[in-house]
């Protein structure tokens, strides 16, 4: 662009501007190429002579269009710019009222959103305001606009007014005057219909609640566990992380890679004794990644099976197309010599950290004395909660007609807080293809292994899941649950006992319209799991753009270069001082004051760039800036690029 003719095109437009604001252009007659006669004659009369009202706002007025907002006011230019000095010596008191008064919370100042701007406010005088300034003389567009900031601190009421000791922010406070362009009147104006304020992107990072509980409940006051995730969601989550990560570091004697897997990892360490009670082999799982899509899934191989029938890998196409939320899906079954025998590998969803309804709890304590599990009491919300699970997961698997013909303390994970899923499914149908058994019959034994698997949670002994137990003593055992657990749950546990001659009179339909009441409670406590992780995502989402600003901030502050305080730009200045500002309050005596609720607000403003304006001041109490957070923004981001323009670095485009 030619320099005069963008130079003329600032003119042009700063002619409107005050044609429209102040009624006249002073400029008319210097050299302004704006075309005044396009508005009329009436518009070159002075000030004096036409009405104080009607000089802003009367019918002949041309529609105004506000420009896009301009916040050049804090630009690396201006670092030449003399800071803002108070007059008045012994500066502390008045500085701690100042910095309460000015605190970076919604003041509801009419002029908040003009003063960033500070192209508006060469020109712009807000109604019934004095030109204290003598801004509407200055009309040469890209002036200081670093000092119009400050000198917007120092006097304009609307800012607040520092004289000497006196700080008075009363018209900061109370809304004298109103401004229709400040986007905060345009929202409350759009608010009433319901209307996006302008057509500015949501401001999506503003630190806000995304559940019920506040986030934040008041300054001075906050404990982290209201700030960040909590210990034990955290805890488990890198438990997780880790375990999905890791791999063997020894010379592995597993294979390399079998099929389209590698890096297997195996997970029954605990039970090195294998049985062959759940398939009739046995059995191995591993972890291992799958080249086709880096993805980690568990693989559990059956050893030493020889396939007769290849219809029966088949079958596991009928569970691919099975999707429960309690059910471990099935992706692939195939045969293999990768391991020196002829194995049978069913590839399945991995959960890392899942442990079998047996290994949580009934894991024995070595005694002397032979195994002997523990006697703790399952809560029977949990028991309800299992039981709701199962049901739902064989109800998915009888309506696709299909049996689980697998539902065994050992082959049940829990993925979560009484969280667990069907694990061993589809295995059964290839293993023993061959067999004839109706499938009616099949599901029906499902309800009575539900049963079973009840049976011995509640009781507390795992004997009672296996086949040993014996009808006849069915009856007493039932009679000592309900010493322990309320009727209707035994009462549940009972009917999936006791045995039928037609099996269709006992259907999982049938049994969940019978416990229907509590699997709408269950329905209810998922919900409002789903709701707290939510919000726990949520805080997360802000903590990593938190995390990146207080490494932009510790990047450009204090840097080595900087031997001599005035080696440091304007906006390293800047930086440095919001960061004493956040982290470094002490209060009236100068003892340090840690609010965590004070750093998080105010880092939140910046990565969002409020307008809320916040008073920065010196260590030596010698220079205070009333600054928008919005502009300390800019003046982080700037030393940040000044930063890593000066050297080769790896923070990419994305910082
Ligand atoms: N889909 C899965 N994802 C992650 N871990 C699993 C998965 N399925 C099972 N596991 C874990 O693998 C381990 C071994 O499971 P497995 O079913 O072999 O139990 P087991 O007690 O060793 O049974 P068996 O005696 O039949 O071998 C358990 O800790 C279980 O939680």
């Amino acid at each position: 662009m030619q320099p005069w003719l963008h130079r003329d095109t600032m003119q042009a437009t700063q002619g409107a501007k005050n044609i429209l604001i102040y009624g006249n252009c002073r400029y008319q007659n210097a050299g302004c190429v704006f075309n005044h006669d396009q508005l009329g004659k009436d518009h070159h009369q002075s000030p004096q002579q036409s009405d104080p009202m009607a000089k802003k706002l009367n019918v002949d007025s041309p529609a105004f269009t506000p420009s896009a907002p301009k916040r050049v006011a804090f630009t690396p230019n201006n670092a030449n710019a003399v800071p803002f000095t108070p007059l008045g010596p012994g500066m502390s008191p008045a500085q701690a009222q100042l910095q309460q008064q000015t605190s970076p919370m919604d003041t509801g100042n009419p002029y908040s959103q003009a003063a960033p701007g500070a192209s508006h406010m060469t020109d712009y005088q807000p109604f019934g305001m004095p030109d204290t300034m003598g801004m509407a003389a200055d009309h040469t567009g890209m002036h200081d606009a670093f000092s119009n900031m400050q000198s917007l601190g120092a006097h304009l009421p609307g800012i607040g007014h520092y004289t000497g000791m006196q700080y008075d922010t009363s018209a900061l406070l109370g809304a004298s005057s109103f401004d229709p362009y400040t986007s905060r009147a345009a929202a409350a104006a759009a608010a009433a219909f319901n209307m996006p304020a302008s057509n500015d992107p949501p401001r999506y990072h503003l630190y806000a609640p995304v559940g019920p509980e506040p986030v934040l409940k008041g300054r001075g006051n906050v404990r982290t566990s209201e700030i960040f995730m909590k210990n034990e969601l955290r805890e488990e989550m890198q438990k997780k992380q880790a375990a999905s990560a890791q791999v063997l570091l020894t010379n592995s004697p597993l294979p390399p890679v079998v099929g389209e897997y590698n890096t297997l990892v195996p997970l029954d360490t605990t039970n090195t004794r294998k049985s062959t009670t759940s398939f009739g082999f046995n059995s191995w799982i591993y972890k291992a990644y799958s080249s086709k899509n880096g993805r980690p899934y568990c693989l559990r191989r059956l050893e030493d099976f020889q396939l007769s029938n290849a219809n029966a890998v088949r079958r596991v196409n009928e569970w691919r197309s099975i999707w429960c939320g309690s059910i471990v899906h099935v992706e692939d079954a195939f045969t293999t010599t990768d391991f020196g025998d002829n194995s049978l590998v069913f590839v399945q969803d991995y959960y890392p950290c899942a442990r079998t309804l047996l290994e949580q709890h009934f894991t024995p304590p070595h005694t002397s004395h032979g195994t002997q599990y523990r006697r703790t009491m399952i809560p029977e919300t949990t028991l309800w909660s299992y039981l709701s699970q199962i049901a739902h997961a064989l109800r998915m698997i009888h309506q696709a007609g299909a049996a689980a013909r697998c539902v065994e303390l050992s082959k049940i994970i829990v993925v979560g807080k009484n969280r667990i899923k069907l694990s061993g499914c589809a295995i059964s149908d290839v293993v023993k293809f061959s067999e004839q058994t109706p499938i009616q019959q099949l599901q029906m034994q499902d309800l009575e292994k539900m049963g079973k698997v009840m049976l011995a949670l509640m009781a507390n002994n795992p004997v009672y899941a296996t086949p040993t137990l014996q009808p006849s003593q069915l009856p007493s055992l039932i009679g000592s649950l309900q010493r322990q657990y309320k009727q209707d749950l035994v009462d549940a546990v009972s009917w999936l006992l006791t045995p039928v001659a037609n099996p269709q009179q006992k259907t999982v339909q049938e049994f969940l319209t019978k416990i229907q009441h509590r699997v709408y409670d269950e329905f209810d406590a998922a919900l409002s799991r789903e709701d707290r992780l939510r919000f726990e995502l949520g805080r997360e989402i802000e903590h990593g753009r938190i995390a990146r600003l207080v490494m932009k901030i510790n990047v450009v502050v204090d840097r080595p270069e900087h031997k001599a305080r005035s080696q440091e730009t304007e906006s390293v200045y800047v930086s440095r001082l919001f960061k004493d500002y956040v982290f470094h309050q002490v209060d009236s005596t100068g003892a340090p004051l840690v609010d965590l609720g004070h750093m998080m607000e105010c880092l939140n403003k910046v990565d969002v760039g409020t307008d809320d304006q916040v008073c920065l001041t010196a260590t030596d109490d010698q220079t205070v800036f009333v600054v928008t957070f919005a502009e300390i923004r800019k003046h982080i981001q700037a030393a940040f690029n000044e930063v890593i323009r000066r050297g080769p670095s790896n923070a990419g485009p994305g910082y």
